[in-house]
């Protein structure tokens, strides 16, 4: 970086003014295109808006040198050349932004200015609502059907990715009788926490790189070429906006919203309409506060004046609505110091390093560690081998920069070396188990050849450490959640022999009781516990003798096996005996339940390595047998769609279909319930076969599948 770029504003000559714009006019295109075109910025959105809000101070500062490509008339990146050109018919735009109670203040006093509006003319209702962070869309209907969907763009085009958004539930394909001839819906598609994390599960799964947060997912997701994969991302949609209309269904902002919901669009529950600056500042606090517990990704509130006629007066400035801001929620970065770097052993034996930091407050929160992922990540290198935070590794005594994003465990983002104590020494990472001494190793990725990132113990379940966090794995919120029986008492009965009245394994828990009963100590006699507790922890666990499969799945622990890939597991098989039996088949690579299990939509060769391996694993076996004398896992029925023919269903298609692209056909047979597969094996039910159709008719020859045509198909289905 230059001198000038660290110069206060007010001290640049006019010609370092000119230079600075220019870098910044560069640097800022950069990343635009990183993070609007490529979904994949390289700094955080804190620092990309302190060069945006440089950018502005210096412009307003040197009127007179504001560039033909300054970044303050210009809305995101132009459309990517792969996807058809939509060109919008109204503009989309960005919003200015408010950072400060002030800021929110100087934006209604202006408004008012702007509109003459003064105290006389009574309150000035401006709405509040959570400002998305996902990215754009525009919808538009003709004569209620859905014709295309556009992303942003610049603001003038935008990419066309109208069969991508037909796969999103929340977007409607046809609105109900009586809307205007022309409605263009503008709002957010966005990625839920649970459904980010279990994507990001699944792609690790299937040897892919996972998504840095929910925002690049929904955008990674929604600009795909092929809208089969868009389908396959659980995408959501929230309108806010609007763009061209025939005729508009109300008069003020809250009005029109409460339209859209009538139309069948979804739309956030915690928009207000407010009358002063404080019930604003109110309302974004409240947001603010609900923030970690909405299960999405928000970055600020935006306030809009309600009364459609002022917005109109109001009108644009170049690149934003002047009725509209959005209020930022603060950076959520802060510096504090490495007071030590300790090692966790994780349930399948990671070792994993954790900054031990000086508590700092990082967007209202206190933070007192950061994880440091693994040892690579400690040493300054990323993913793929290349350098992160500049090469720049983590030391005990070091001062760091922690970044907290929504409820991501927070991470160190940057060191300042300037502050890096004369003593402190690189961090040594132990090639033990610091638990049970164990060889701890990093094992050669078979794909990719390189060495996993991961250190893992070798101590199996011999290490107490692995043990002790397969139990809390076992017990936790999605897997068996037993009250009373979480971290705490997990640590506590591992102290204990299991003859004495311990849990060491999870069959343990469910024997608990019974070997109470002759024990010499009894858990109501011992430190911490009493009658009453007791009892209520047997008939917790006694409520748990009978359990989803899903959860029954998730709780073994399988590497690479979180929620979303036990449900998948869970519901292509059905009954653990089932599931069971397909896994110790499927160690041979050459038998037909191997292919099952890869031909699962959403289940990719590590996964199923991995769940093959737990399997093959006869100590695993021996548990799970243990554990199956006690409890009983739930069969799973296929998702029903109300009195669909094909639900439950595993369907192929194949040949050239006529009346159907693959990809509707495909979500058309997933929304009847039917799961669809790439190839045929004894599992299949139904093969759709069009003309052209080879190997795979033979197949389901071979196996006795019934064959249809595309036409028996629609009769099959009645649509
Ligand atoms: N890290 C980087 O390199 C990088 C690069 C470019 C942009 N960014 C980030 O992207 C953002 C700027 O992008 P922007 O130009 O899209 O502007 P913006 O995100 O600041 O605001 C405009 C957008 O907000 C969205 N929005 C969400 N909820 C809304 C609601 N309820 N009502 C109206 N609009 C709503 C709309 O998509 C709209 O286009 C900033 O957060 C910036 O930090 C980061
Ligand atoms: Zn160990």
């Amino acid at each position: 970086m230059s001198e000038t770029a660290s110069l206060p504003v007010e001290k640049l000559t006019k010609d370092q003014a000119r230079a600075e714009l220019e870098r910044l006019a560069k640097e800022i295109a950069h990343h635009d295109a990183l993070y609007y075109r490529e979904d994949d910025p390289e700094i955080p959105d804190a620092d990309y808006d302190a060069l945006r809000q440089r950018n502005a101070a210096i412009e307003q500062a040197f009127p007179d040198l504001v560039r033909a490509d300054s970044p303050s008339v210009h809305v995101g990146a132009a459309p990517q050349e792969a996807f058809g050109k939509v060109t919008h018919s109204i503009a989309m735009l960005s919003l200015d932004n408010a950072f400060s109670d002030e800021d929110v203040a100087d934006f209604v006093a202006r408004v008012r200015r702007f509109l003459r509006y003064d105290p006389l003319h009574g309150a000035l209702a401006v709405t509040a609502e959570p400002k998305i962070d996902g990215l754009s869309l525009a919808l538009r209907y003709e004569n209620g059907k859905l014709v295309t969907a556009a992303t942003r763009g610049d603001g003038t085009t935008g990419e066309n990715v109208t069969r991508n958004a037909e796969t999103i539930d929340d977007i409607p394909r046809t609105l109900p009788k009586g809307v205007p001839d022309v409605v263009e819906i503008r709002g957010e598609v966005y990625m839920a926490h649970a459904d980010f994390a279990a994507l990001n599960e699944r792609m690790v799964g299937n040897g892919g790189k996972p998504f840095a947060n929910p925002r690049n997912a929904a955008a990674g997701s929604l600009r795909q070429l092929n809208p089969e994969i868009t389908a396959s991302r659980p995408l959501r949609y929230f309108a806010y906006a609007w763009g061209e209309m025939t005729s508009l269904p109300a008069d003020t902002q809250m009005g029109m919203i409460e339209a859209f919901e009538g139309w069948g669009f979804v739309t956030n529950p915690l928009m207000k309409r407010c009358e002063s600056v404080e019930e604003l500042i109110n309302v974004y606090h409240e947001i603010e506060e609900n923030r970690a517990t909405l299960g999405y990704d928000i970055d600020g509130v935006v306030y809009k004046v309600d009364r459609l006629d002022l917005q109109e007066r109001l009108g644009y400035v170049s690149r934003s609505p002047r009725w509209a801001i959005a209020h930022k929620f603060p950076a959520e970065k802060a510096f504090t110091i490495v007071r030590e770097i300790e090692i966790q052993v994780g349930r399948t034996g990671a070792l994993t390093p954790v900054a031990k930091l000086e508590p700092v407050t990082v967007g209202g929160v206190v933070v007192s560690n950061a994880t440091l992922h693994n040892e690579d990540y400690v040493r300054g290198i990323g993913q793929d081998g290349e350098p992160i935070r500049g090469g720049k590794d983590i030391r005990k005594g070091d001062t760091v920069q922690i970044q907290r994003a929504g409820d991501v465990i927070p991470q160190v983002i940057d060191v300042d070396l300037t502050k890096r104590p004369a003593d402190a020494t690189p961090f040594e990472f132990p090639t033990v188990c610091p638990v049970c001494g164990s060889h701890a190793v990093r094992e050669e990725n078979p794909k990719t050849g390189r060495l996993d990132a991961i250190r893992r113990c070798t101590g199996g379940l011999t290490c107490a450490a692995q043990a002790k966090e397969k139990l809390k794995h076992f017990v936790s919120r999605n897997a068996f959640d037993i009250e009373g029986l979480g971290d705490k008492q997990v640590e506590f009965f591992y102290e204990i022999p299991v003859e004495e009245g311990g849990i060491h394994q999870p069959a343990d828990i469910f024997t608990l009781q019974r070997r109470d009963a002759g024990s010499l100590v009894k858990l109501k006699n011992r430190d911490g516990w009493g009658e009453t507790s007791a009892k209520n922890l047997f008939a917790a666990i006694d409520a748990r003798r009978e359990i989803d499969l899903n959860r029954f799945i998730y709780a073994l622990g399988i590497r690479h096996v979180g929620e979303g890939n036990a449900k998948l597991l869970a519901r292509a098989y059905g009954s653990w005996a089932a599931f069971a039996e397909g896994m110790r088949e499927a160690v041979d690579h050459a038998s037909g339940a191997w292919t099952d299990l890869n031909n699962i939509d959403g289940v990719g060769e590590i996964v199923a390595e991995a769940v093959v391996q737990f399997f093959a694993e006869e100590h695993n076996r021996q548990a799970v047998e243990a554990l199956l004398a006690e409890v009983t896992p739930i069969d799973m029925e296929a998702p029903l769609a109300k009195g669909s023919p094909v639900a439950g269903k595993t369907v192929v298609f194949t040949g050239s279909l006529e009346r159907l692209s693959r990809d509707e056909a495909k979500a058309m047979a997933e929304r009847l319930g039917a799961k669809v597969a790439g190839s045929v094996s004894k599992k299949t039910d139904l093969v759709v076969a069009g003309p052209g159709a080879g190997s795979k008719l033979k197949k389901a020859e071979e196996h006795g599948v019934e064959v249809i045509s595309e036409d028996g198909w629609f009769e099959l289905v009645g649509e």
